[in-house]
């Protein structure tokens, strides 16, 4: 029994990007808002994730920049050093993992800001700390994600990383395992790599970052090989083990011995013990499937990674726009996940939209594919890298599209555009395409697809 009740309009459970955005946005609208964390205001993204790991990866890439002076422009004598890295993460990044300036944003807004572990306990009702916030008009769950770790024997007994840890990071270890070849894994392992970690990536599937274009994977297969990390693919781990400084990694037919281990093998979404039966939900529900509107049960939106519609803070703060809409009783639009844009910030940085070929072949669409290199700006700049398209031939409109190359994040925006508004084909192949541009390389690949 709760020993206090308050009531509101809005209860935001988990305060991600997304549910930190809807609380502030709800509560300038007027709306009484309570926005609940048991946490850091804003989530993964600003204290373990996006940023810090971006702050890493604008370093790595300075370094990685200096050293393409020879061959290319004379000599650079390039010493990496962490230190500035691990300050402007601990200072300019996260405030020393502090949210005092979220909350105070938050709470500037217009919202009620509650700290506290909150659960459902009725239907429009969250509970915590023994007070019982009753929402008139409903819950917006937004409670994310945890690192996950697989079912590995030793694992669990071992002082592993996780993004949690190593974003605290102030003094690099001589040498790292990753376990997972995901966008988390290869991010970081670059990065260190690029520092002089000798790195060692463990992934259970046949290629990295399997999610897309398998020639994506080839060519930072092909740049990992080149900076000396070495990737190992099919990998069943056995067991892990540590003793004194080492970790290893036992494999079946070898062993990885290193100093540090990074699990970066997927995430769990925080939805176990939220009390999601109050509201006839499944309390074993590893994710929730919203409808266009957000929706997941009467009185109750979700936003973010719990969605399963693309773990991306991007994805989340869409969302969080469309619960608002509802909230307010505007007439849409609602969600739509045709051009989900997203961009893996290796190096070279895989971007991609929309669905992959083998995602399109399997939605049964009239598929036709093509890919072309990066023209001259890539002959120029002396960098690898592709434009595949995907395209729906009966419709004669992209699909999908991925872009490798040191802009790829950038290069896709075109893309993205031409993809969520549907621009045919046959006009996009006629823009004027600026020479030598990055993205002027699209233009052959789309004239294949005509
Ligand atoms: C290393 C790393 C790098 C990443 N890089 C990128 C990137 O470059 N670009 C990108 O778009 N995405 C990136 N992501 C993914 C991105 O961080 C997430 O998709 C994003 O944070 C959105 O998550 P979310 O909105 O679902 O909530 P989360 O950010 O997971 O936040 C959920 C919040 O809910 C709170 N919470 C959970 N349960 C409760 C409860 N019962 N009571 C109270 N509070 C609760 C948690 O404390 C947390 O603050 C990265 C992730 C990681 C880990
Ligand atoms: N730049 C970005 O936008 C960015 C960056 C990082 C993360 N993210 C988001 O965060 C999400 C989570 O990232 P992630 O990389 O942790 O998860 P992920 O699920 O995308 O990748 C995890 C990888 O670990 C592998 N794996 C799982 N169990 C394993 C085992 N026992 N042994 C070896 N390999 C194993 C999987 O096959 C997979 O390739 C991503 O899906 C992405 O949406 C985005």
């Amino acid at each position: 029994m709760s020993q206090h009740q308050q009531e509101c309009d809005v209860v935001v459970l988990g305060l991600g990007p997304g549910g930190e955005h809807a609380a502030a946005v709800l509560a300038g609208k007027g709306l009484d808002v309570v926005a609940i964390d048991e946490r850091l205001v804003g989530g993964e993204c600003p204290y373990f994730g996006c940023v810090p790991s971006k702050m890493m990866i604008a370093a790595a890439t300075a370094l990685q920049q200096a050293r393409r002076v020879p061959g290319l422009a004379g000599r650079a004598d390039v010493r990496p050093d962490w230190g500035p890295v691990a300050s402007r993460i601990r200072d300019e990044a996260t405030d020393d993992w502090d949210d005092k300036v979220a909350v105070e944003r938050l709470e500037a807004a217009g919202a009620t800001f509650v700290r506290g572990r909150g659960t459902i306990t009725a239907p429009r009702e969250v509970t915590v700390d023994g007070t019982a916030y009753v929402a008139r008009r409903g819950i917006v769950l937004n409670t994310g994600t945890t690192p996950g770790a697989p079912p590995i024997d030793g694992l669990a007994e071992t002082p592993f990383w996780t993004n949690r840890e190593i974003v605290k990071v102030t003094e690099l270890p001589a040498s790292l395992t990753v376990i997972g070849g995901g966008p988390i894994g290869c991010e970081l392992a670059q990065v260190l790599a690029t520092f002089g970690v000798a790195v060692t990536v463990v992934e259970v599937a046949d290629r990295l970052i399997a999610v897309e274009e398998p020639e994506a994977s080839d060519l930072l297969t092909r740049a990992f090989a080149a900076q000396g990390i070495e990737v190992v693919t099919g990998a069943r781990i056995q067991r892990v083990e540590h003793a004194g400084d080492a970790f290893t990694v036992v494999l079946d037919d070898r062993e990885i011995v290193s100093e540090r281990l990074l699990v970066a093998a997927g995430r769990r979404n925080n939805l176990a013990g939220i009390g999601l039966e109050h509201v006839g939900l499944d309390p074993e529900a590893r994710v929730l499937e919203p409808d266009q509107r957000m929706r997941v049960a009467d009185g109750v939106w979700a936003v973010g990674d719990i969605t399963g519609k693309g773990a991306f803070t991007h994805v989340s703060m869409y969302q969080a726009d469309v619960v608002v809409r509802d909230v307010l009783g505007e007439d849409g639009p609602w969600a739509d996940y045709r051009a989900v844009a997203r961009a893996t910030f290796t190096a070279p940085e895989i971007g991609s939209v929309g669905l992959s070929e083998a995602a399109a072949r399997q939605q049964g669409l009239d598929v036709r594919v093509a890919t072309g290199d990066l023209g001259s700006r890539g002959w120029l700049a002396k960098e690898e890298g592709l434009v595949k398209l995907v395209a729906d031939r009966s419709r004669g409109v992209l699909v999908g599209a991925c872009v490798v190359a040191s802009t790829g994040g950038e290069v896709l925006s075109m893309l993205a555009t031409a993809i969520h508004a549907e621009i045919p084909i046959a006009t996009l192949a006629e823009m004027h395409f600026a020479y030598p541009t990055f993205y002027r390389a699209v233009q052959p690949v789309l004239r294949d697809l005509l």
